[in-house]
């Protein structure tokens, strides 16, 4: 997991977006399509302010449907 020693290293907050029914509390949620069908993002209500910037990390990039859903519920905050 890269993504908290990232966040450290450049003095950013860390945001964790999990697979449904990982995250406690209120969650907005963003499904998408995979190779192999479908699956959905998860990510905490608040957890990213309108205007802040963020900085995307995943293990890899095949289709881009992950990243993409990753992005629209970055969007879902700024709106
Ligand atoms: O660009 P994409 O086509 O969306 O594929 C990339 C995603 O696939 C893998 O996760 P996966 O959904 O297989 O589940 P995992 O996180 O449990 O490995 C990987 O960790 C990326 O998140
Ligand atoms: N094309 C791919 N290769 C390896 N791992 C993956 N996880 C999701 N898509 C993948």
């Amino acid at each position: 997991i890269f993504g908290p020693a990232i966040a450290l290293a450049i003095g950013a907050k860390f945001i964790p977006l999990r697979k449904p029914k990982k995250l406690p509390g209120e969650v907005i949620s963003e499904t998408y399509v995979l190779e192999y069908g479908t699956d959905c993002l998860e990510m905490h209500v608040g957890a990213i302010e309108p205007r802040e910037r963020v900085l995307i990390v995943d293990d890899l990039v095949a289709t881009g449907g992950t990243l993409c859903a990753a992005i629209n519920l970055m969007g879902t905050c700024w709106s």
